[in-house]
């Protein structure tokens, strides 16, 4: 579900460290231990405690996924379009997983622990074998799940097996089974005219022929076509599919069972893991049907009977193989009472009730819900976290998934958000699934885009159908909290993935910062026209008239320059990637194979391209919002940049009301005796560069006097001339100077928020009432927004981007230097340390903002911006050594006792 600012947090290398640290433990330790079934199980067990304290504090692992699918929406912040990814830690799990597979094929492939040892020949454990690269590969290509996955889930190698990594957490919160209204198609909740436009298809004139194209191979097609499905009547609720009551196992359980399987039963591990998946699983939720949800249904159910059963089964068919699987997990749950054998519960699923099943490429059902346009839906997740402000529960549970045009539609891609919380049909109760039986796509149906899900494989009867979400979060507690019980072989342990971190924001923290965003807005406004070239690039990455018509032409241009940069992340971020999980598998192991990982790398680049321009459409739809209820039509609304004239600069700095000099002389009077300080207006006034040939140059050197002046009077603690100067002095430097013109302020109408919106704990607290939430938009919020178009969960990125503009864009007040109190306090130190902090922020972090509680005050919405570090990234120049070079070495002149 979209929820709400969350944080981008750090998933903290160390606690990782600690888990990779105690799975090598456990690896070796089983490895010296693995003839002693017993002596393994105690260890399981102690890694399994010390395990669950690191994932108390560390958040759990995961692959990366597949793409070209639909994903149920988690987070309203950096989602990836196509799939997600893991953030690189992930890549220490197949050394672990390759080191544990050893192990278990040393243990389970001979009865003899004396051969198993000397099996081995006291290789060390990083000695490569062909052997070994296999297994890795093979592991490595299950990772892909988008590849693999599709083609049949052929990956399982024999050796492979996964020993309970991931484990439920003890304070798993139930799931609240929650009713919903039934619909039988898309409910429109906002601008139902452009929703219906955004949901209705386009195929392009040439579409027979690019789709022979594609299907041929002749012709790599970058952007994927619309799929034309006719229509199909849903499988019926109550006849071929139920809704109940489902459980499931995490992967710990999973590896539990498996190690709970006797040896001597010569079935293939595969034949294992199928055993849990399809006939334990199967027979799991035939026997909690019953429950109905409503307050007889236990949180957890016991694997017990669910194995006599199926061991009844198995006598009544003379199945010995299945018989001796079922009496071997008995004895061990008998003889093994410290380990849990249970189910958890899931909720309401859906289960195929169909006597034959669903074939192969079935349409199952429409994800219906409310459809959202995306402003509309990021104020509700706005209003939301308001409301849950500081709560630490975890989040509700979601029902939101986009549904995205394909960018090959012949007007291009765009996105709406589909809510099935409130109303909905039972596609809404379909659970996740790592390794799932159908998946959710958008089709082409009667010329509208829905989103159906469809079988990728046949499902028999009494099998869950599930799929895979393929969300992401943000929060950590939230990805912790999510523990996955799909109970299948390749479970990731969460069915959220991690998001926003690492080698994944690195091309766009080098060469998208602050300053570099305003420099595309400033050309964009600058021009406000859109050329051939900027079509050009827009139509190539798939935006195309659907998400662009109807915007000014600055934002369609700034939107093609934000293209220029995703396309540039494109090229950059797989090497990136690359040299990041390289760097930390390389701190553990030897053997990395170079190919799986650049191409690994790749896959997680493709994902973070998807998501830019999904972040991209969803920021456009916001501000064409705010723009359409201002100014009525949204091509209306004015460039909110403008650069000053040489002129204007001089009133902005010299001579106008308000003006640098102006306040300079406000704030100095209190300091200075009347005659000196008018002896100073009538010089200022002598020395106005108006009427110069080349204002700006003389502008420049009027204020390196006034510099010079300002620093030749007396200082006290409370009155900096000399920290006046210096800024004096950067003004002096900085050539060019912008104005932001404020929009009107406007309320938008309400949303409404229930408590089911909010999660159980969050709904009591807020006396289980709906509420109302109306956002208001602030006069800067569509510049705000636009050049924080990355990231959604920003309520105000109107705020966010005066504060991150603080020293690097907007230079600080000169009143900063001249105390308004008596009191002395810690931040008026004006010292040789804190020009150096300066001076570091202007060469080494140019876009950053400058540090805070520092002698420095900022004004808190600038309506004029302007500095060296953006002239600096305008002109594609360094940084002007001259006035650097003032800076570092000018003689001091003035030295408070706390300065030092
Ligand atoms: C879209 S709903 C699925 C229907 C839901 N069980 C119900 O009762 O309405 C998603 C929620 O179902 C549960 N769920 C779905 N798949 C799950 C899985 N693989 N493991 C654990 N819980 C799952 C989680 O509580 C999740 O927030």
């Amino acid at each position: 579900m979209c929820r709400d600012a969350i944080k981008v947090k750090n998933r903290g290398a160390g606690d990782m460290n600690h888990i990779t640290t105690l799975f090598l433990q456990l690896a070796s330790r089983l490895e010296e231990s693995s003839k002693f079934s017993y002596e393994r199980d105690e260890l399981m067990k102690s890694w399994k405690d010390d395990l669950s304290a690191a994932l108390d504090s560390a958040p759990m692992k995961h692959k990366k996924k597949a793409t070209g699918k639909k994903y149920m929406n988690r987070s309203n912040g950096n989602i990836p379009a196509n799939g997600s990814f893991d953030y690189g830690e992930y890549a220490s799990d197949q050394e672990i997983k390759k080191r544990i597979s050893k192990l278990n094929r040393k243990s389970m492939d001979s009865g003899s622990e004396t051969d198993d040892r000397s099996s081995e020949g006291g290789r060390s454990s990083s000695d490569s074998t062909a052997s070994d690269t296999e297994s890795d590969l093979d592991f490595r290509s299950e990772g892909r799940t988008g590849e693999s996955r599709g083609d049949g889930y052929s990956m399982t190698d024999e050796d492979e097996r996964e020993w309970g990594a991931r484990m439920t957490k003890v304070s798993l919160v139930p799931p609240v089974t929650r009713k919903y209204e039934v619909i039988d198609q898309y409910l429109i909740v906002a601008d139902e005219e452009d929703v219906q436009r955004k949901m209705s298809v386009s195929l392009p004139d040439d579409y027979a022929e690019k789709l022979d194209a594609q299907k041929n191979g002749t012709e790599e097609l970058d952007m994927e076509l619309p799929e034309v499905k006719g229509y199909k009547p849903r499988k019926q609720l109550g006849d071929e599919v139920i809704e109940q009551e489902v459980y499931g196992i995490d992967p710990y359980t999973h590896n539990l069972l498996l190690d709970s399987m006797p040896e001597e039963v010569d079935w293939p591990l595969l034949k294992k893991h199928m055993f849990i998946e399809d006939v334990l699983l199967c027979t799991l939720n035939k026997q909690v049907r019953h429950f109905t949800g409503a307050g007889n249904t236990p949180m957890t159910y016991p694997i017990l009977p669910v194995v006599e059963e199926i061991e009844q089964a198995a006598v009544k068919d003379c199945d010995i193989r299945t018989m001796k699987i079922c009496r071997g997990i008995l004895r061990a749950i008998d003889s093994r009472p410290d380990d849990k054998y249970v189910s958890y519960r899931k909720g309401l699923g859906v289960v195929c009730n169909k006597e034959g099943g669903f074939r192969d490429d079935d349409f199952v059902v429409e994800f219906l819900g409310e459809v959202y346009p995306a402003w509309k839906w990021f104020e509700k997740q706005d209003g939301i976290r308001l409301l849950q402000k500081d709560s630490k529960e975890p989040a509700p549970e979601f029902y939101n998934i986009y549904l995205e045009r394909p960018k090959g539609d012949a007007d291009g891609y765009d996105l709406v958000v589909v809510d099935a919380m409130h109303k909905a049909n039972y596609a809404s109760r379909i659970c996740h699934s790592c390794k799932p039986n159908c998946e959710a796509k958008v089709t082409a149906v009667d010329g509208q885009y829905q989103i159906g899900i469809y079988t990728v494989r046949e499902i028999q009867h009494g099998e869950e159908i599930t799929f895979d979400y393929n969300s992401v979060t943000e929060s950590k507690e939230e990805y912790e909290a999510s523990v996955c019980l799909c109970g299948s072989q390749v479970c990731r342990g969460s069915y959220l993935n991690l998001t926003g971190e690492g080698a994944f924001q690195k091309v766009l923290k080098e060469w998208h910062g602050l300053l570099d965003r305003y420099y595309l807005m400033l050309r964009a406004c600058e021009l406000n026209s859109v050329s051939e070239e900027d079509y050009l690039d827009l139509g190539r990455a798939g935006l195309g008239s659907c998400l662009l018509g109807g915007l000014p032409d600055w934002v369609v241009s700034y939107s093609a320059r934000l293209v220029r940069f995703i396309n540039l992340e494109r090229t950059k971020l797989p090497e990136e990637i690359l040299r990041h999980n390289l760097e930390e598998k390389r701190k553990y192991f030897a053997d990395i194979c170079l190919e799986v990982e650049r191409s690994d790398a790749e896959v997680q680049a493709e994902g973070v391209y998807n998501q830019r321009l999904q972040n991209l459409a969803v920021t456009l739809d916001k501000v064409r919002y705010v723009m359409r209820c201002i100014f009525g039509d949204p091509k209306q609304a004015p460039p909110p940049l403008e650069k000053l004239t040489p002129e204007e600069t001089v009133s902005l700095l010299w001579k106008g009301d308000g003006s640098l000099v102006d306040e300079l002389l406000q704030c100095m009077s209190p300091y200075m005796d009347a005659d000196t300080l008018n002896d100073l207006r009538s010089k200022v006034r002598a020395r106005d560069p108006s009427d110069s040939d080349d204002i700006q140059k003389a502008l420049q050197k009027s204020l390196l006097w006034l510099r010079d002046e300002v620093r030749s009077l007396p200082c006290t603690y409370k009155c900096r001339h000399d920290a006046a100067a210096d800024l004096i002095h950067v003004y002096a430097y900085t050539k060019s100077f912008f104005r932001v013109r404020e929009y009107d302020a406007f309320t938008s109408p309400p949303v409404h928020i229930s408590p089911l919106d909010l999660g159980p704990k969050c709904a009591d607290k807020l006396g289980g009432l709906p509420h109302k939430y109306q956002k208001t938009y602030g006069g800067n919020y569509c510049m705000g927004q636009l050049i924080f178009w990355h990231i959604q969960t920003n309520t105000e990125p109107d705020f966010t981007v005066a504060k991150a503009s603080k020293g690097c864009l907007s230079l600080p007040e000169i009143g900063s230097f001249y105390a308004k109190v008596q009191k002395l306090s810690q931040q008026r130190i004006y010292g040789p340390k804190t020009v150096k902090m300066m001076l570091e922020r202007m060469e080494k972090y140019p876009q950053k903002p400058w540090p805070k509680d520092q002698i420095w005050s900022f004004k808190n919405s600038p309506k004029v911006f302007g500095s060296p570090m953006l002239d600096a990234v305008l002109n594609k120049a360094p940084l002007d050594r001259e006035m650097v070079h003032w800076l570092k070495h000018r003689p001091t002149v003035y030295q408070a006792m706390w300065d030092r």
